[in-house]
């Protein structure tokens, strides 16, 4: 192991054990004192042995002394059992709460990625499936290995002071034996480790596919195209992938693992001989037989308990470094030095210069946009597909900062301003937008939580009222729970089978209207954000909520991304995004005047809802 490894490691048992302190100190504190008692408790026991047999085959014992030898034995048979069972159900605690301080802050640091760079990132991805997989066990293993790890040690140095006493010779060459298990059991687990980490990129497509097959969502396509064989089989390709490399690893620990066994049972062996000699020879007493043999099997039990202990530890601390790492890890959007009060919008947002690509590999998506959105005004984001429209809205809730060029919030950066803060002052309905397997109400009162840990039972008037205004509260009063209705049947108990209360599926369109009632829900924010928003909805729906929404966007500062060109005309503004620039600005009238690229896709979009043979 080198330096560098031997100090991580001596880093990771320490995060671990003060995770555990943090999370339970009187249990660790109780699982300590009993897995030592538990360490000392063979050894102790092996010596009351020794004494009643040597008293027992001697003459001139008193029998008081014999019961009292006998009284003790029976009690280190009872604290043995005793201490056993509380290592058991401690450690089991111990490893309940761990897990909830340690997920509790794995996730807190998740939340500390306030973009969306690092979550879009590969490695970042499988760094962060590692680190979820082993929040749970990995510092409770840790833990483990250390508590039990120093209960085998005690055990071992018992037994080994034992043999020591009866033959120093026997003792050297069991320690000795132990040497080469000790480097085994290391070299497997970072083997064990190196393959876990490797197979993460095959597992995560093998989750892919897997998911794929029975996801609700992809149900309607895999079913139709037939796509449930093509991706059994690469989902089988990459579980066969992953089987052979921990193939590799098991069959080589097998090895190793037999060869040590063998060493193991070569040293117990030649002691045992060695003991049955000398007894031969008068040189030893049957309680020193009996202590010998208790000592050479404890010796190995303890020695086998060790190493595998080490072991444990040293695969779990190696995996643990994925934990370690995202929860150590920088924000991946930076705070501000010495940040800003965000100011209520007075003036307006401005792009200057902006140019944008999610990667230093990836081309650009922005080339230079500058664009101005006033105070209490509306502007339109227009453009074809892939355009850079979500991208521009994107930068505007800053998931991303701009690779050149700045965002402007009433003329500060938005780099200057705490990214949490600036987003209470935003309200956005996104293109894929979410749909939460919980009931109506809170579906929409999650518009409204701004970090609280609870939903807040004031809002439900306001969900109602938001409800309204996307033209869905009397679907979902007439629910068969009205508003508590659960939005899923993903949570159904086997009792509520039956029953329709229990949870309904919406459709598209309605899922949609919620998704604008959260939004609604913010109405008091300074910029409001609506991409695609009724992109689901039926013609006359669509008009209803853009009616509603010219009025709510009365005032306020909002922009809105549709492809319906009918659906902006009303904007204040129209921005036309083309080549990764603005191409074009302007009111409806101007733009149409103007003869461009906005007017000619307006006249495409209209002629096709004229009769035929007329003019749009
Ligand atoms: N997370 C991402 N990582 C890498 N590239 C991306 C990412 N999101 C979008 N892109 C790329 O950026 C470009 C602009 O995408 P964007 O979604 O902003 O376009 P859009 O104008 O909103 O398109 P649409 O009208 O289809 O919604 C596209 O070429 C797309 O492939």
């Amino acid at each position: 192991m080198s330096g560098g490894e031997l100090r991580r490691s001596i880093s990771g048992v320490l995060t671990a054990v003060g995770i555990a302190g943090r999370a339970a100190p009187w249990v660790l504190t109780g699982h300590v004192l009993s897995s030592v008692l538990a360490g000392a408790v063979p050894v102790v026991a092996a010596w009351l042995t020794k004494l009643v047999l040597d008293r027992v085959s001697g003459a001139g014992t008193r029998s008081g002394e014999l019961i009292a030898l006998a009284c003790a034995l029976a009690a280190a048979g009872v604290v043995a059992v005793l201490t056993s069972g509380a290592v058991r159900y401690l450690a089991g605690e111990l490893g309940r709460r761990v897990n909830l301080l340690a997920r509790d802050r794995l996730y807190t640091a998740t939340e500390r990625m306030r973009g969306l760079t690092q979550l879009e990132r590969p490695s970042f991805r499988d760094r962060l499936r590692l680190a979820q997989q082993h929040s749970q066990t990995g510092p409770t293993l840790i833990v483990d290995a250390a508590v039990g790890g120093a209960q085998s040690a005690l055990t071992l140095a018992g037994f080994l002071g034992s043999l020591a006493t009866l033959s120093p010779m026997v003792t050297a060459v069991a320690m000795v034996a132990a040497i080469p298990a000790l480097l085994a059991e290391v070299q497997l687990s970072r083997r064990r480790a190196a393959m876990l980490s490797g197979i993460s990129p095959t597992e995560r497509r093998d989750f892919f596919y897997t998911d794929l097959m029975t996801s609700l969502d992809a149900a309607k396509e895999t079913r139709l195209l037939g796509l449930g064989p093509l991706f059994r089989a690469r989902m089988l390709t990459e579980l066969s992938k992953a089987n052979s490399r921990r193939r590799g690893v098991d069959r080589r620990e097998f090895g190793t693992q037999a060869l040590l066994g063998l060493l193991a049972a070569v040293v117990t062996g030649g002691g045992l001989i060695w003991a049955v000699a000398a007894a031969g020879r008068g040189e030893l007493t049957v309680g020193d037989i009996a202590v010998f043999a208790a000592a050479v099997a404890g010796v190995q039990t303890a020695l086998a308990a060790l190493v595998g202990r080490v072991g444990t530890a040293h695969g779990a601390l190696l995996l643990f470094e994925h934990y370690r790492e995202v929860t150590g890890a920088e924000p991946d959007l930076p705070e501000p030095a010495c940040p800003r009060p965000v100011p209520t919008l007075r003036s307006g947002i401005e792009f200057r210069d902006v140019w944008f690509r999610y990667g230093e590999d990836q081309p650009w998506v922005l080339r230079g946009v500058d664009l101005h959105i006033p105070f209490g005004g509306s502007l339109a984001l227009v453009g074809h597909n892939g355009a850079g429209k979500s991208t521009l809205v994107k930068l505007l809730c800053r998931f991303y900062d701009p690779t050149r060029g700045a965002v402007l919030w009433d003329g500060i950066d938005l780099r200057d301003l705490p990214v949490a803060e600036f987003r209470r002052h935003l309200g956005a309905v996104f293109q894929d937008f979410m749909r939460y397997e919980l009931t109506a109400s809170e579906n929409i009162a999650l518009g409204d939580v701004d970090g609280a840990r609870e939903l807040a039972p004031e809002v439900a008037p306001r969900t109602r009222e938001a409800a309204r205004r996307a033209g869905i509260h009397d679907t979902l009063a007439g629910l068969p729970r009205g508003y508590d209705t659960m939005l899923s049947r993903m949570f159904v108990d086997e009792k509520d089978k039956a029953s329709p209360d229990t949870g309904v599926l919406l459709s598209g369109g309605q899922w949609q209207r919620l998704a604008l009632a959260r939004c609604f829900l913010r109405d008091r924010r300074d910029l409001l954000i609506l991409d695609e928003p009724t992109s689901g909805l039926d013609a006359e729906a669509e008009h209803e909520i853009h009616t509603g929404l010219a009025e709510h966007r009365a005032g306020r500062t909002s922009v809105l991304i549709s492809h319906r060109l009918g659906a902006v005309r009303d904007a204040g503004k129209i921005a036309v995004l083309a080549g990764g620039r603005v191409a074009e600005v302007g009111s409806h009238d101007e733009l149409l005047a103007a003869d461009g690229v906005y007017a000619r896709l307006f006249r495409l979009q209209a002629s096709g809802y004229a009769p035929a043979g007329e003019p749009a």
